[in-house]
């Protein structure tokens, strides 16, 4: 399991609330981020948010997914709530990299599914591993959260070393005709819990 090493903290005004950020490296030499509302360590099952990186989408406002969407509703639902936090891990492109992701995406333009390009590259469907975000929830103090996330895979790996997750909160935004069959395939092929027509 890799060593985490607190960087450095600052305030981070935003339109949903003022945040603090802390960036935090792992022993890989990347730089992973939390944006942290409230009292993380008092407050009862904090609302999270384990977002992994998606540069496309999350900056560059691509309507090929959802994570734009469903990180702004994140930070809205915790500047709600009051207390809560963001954890940004770098896991661009389900942990293949950026690169890799548009070479996916140059696939899916031919006809391939997110899951066929994926494995076309030699990659399977999902790389990511949630050892370093459970590390960085006991490191923050979240051992009992409310977790908003559709995907079961992550779920369960959390419960599996030992976060308490007291409640599932589904995130369900951005849906568009250009990430459709995206969505769809989340739904069929990695069994993410989304509601679709
Ligand atoms: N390899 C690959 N990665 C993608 C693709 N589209 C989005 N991603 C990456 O997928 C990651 C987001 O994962 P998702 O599976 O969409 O959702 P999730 O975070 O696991 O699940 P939720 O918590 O419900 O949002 C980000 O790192 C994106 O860069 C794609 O077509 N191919
Ligand atoms: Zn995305």
């Amino acid at each position: 399991m890799s060593v985490l090493q607190r960087i450095a903290e600052a305030r981070l005004p935003t339109p949903f609330a003022e945040f603090r950020v802390q960036v935090f490296g792992s022993a890989d030499g990347k730089e992973h981020v939390v944006m942290a509302l409230g009292d993380l360590e008092t407050g009862d099952a904090p609302l999270v948010r384990i977002h992994s990186e998606c540069l496309t989408g999350d900056a560059l406002f691509s309507l090929r997914c959802d994570c734009g969407f469903q990180l702004e509703a994140a930070l809205a639902a915790i500047a709600k709530a009051g207390c809560g936090a963001v954890l940004y891990l770098k896991q661009e492109g389900r942990g293949i990299g950026l690169g890799n992701k548009i070479r996916a995406y140059a696939l899916q333009d031919q006809g391939s599914d997110t899951v066929e390009a994926n494995h076309q590259l030699g990659f399977p469907a999902d790389a990511r591993e949630y050892d370093l975000a459970v590390q960085l929830l006991k490191e923050l103090g979240l051992a009992r959260i409310r977790l908003m996330t559709n995907n079961p895979r992550k779920h369960d790996a959390l419960v599996r070393d030992g976060i308490e997750i007291v409640e599932r909160v589904p995130l369900q935004s951005g849906r568009n005709p250009h990430n459709e069959a995206y969505l769809r395939a989340k739904a069929d092929k990695l069994g993410h819990w989304l509601t679709l027509p």
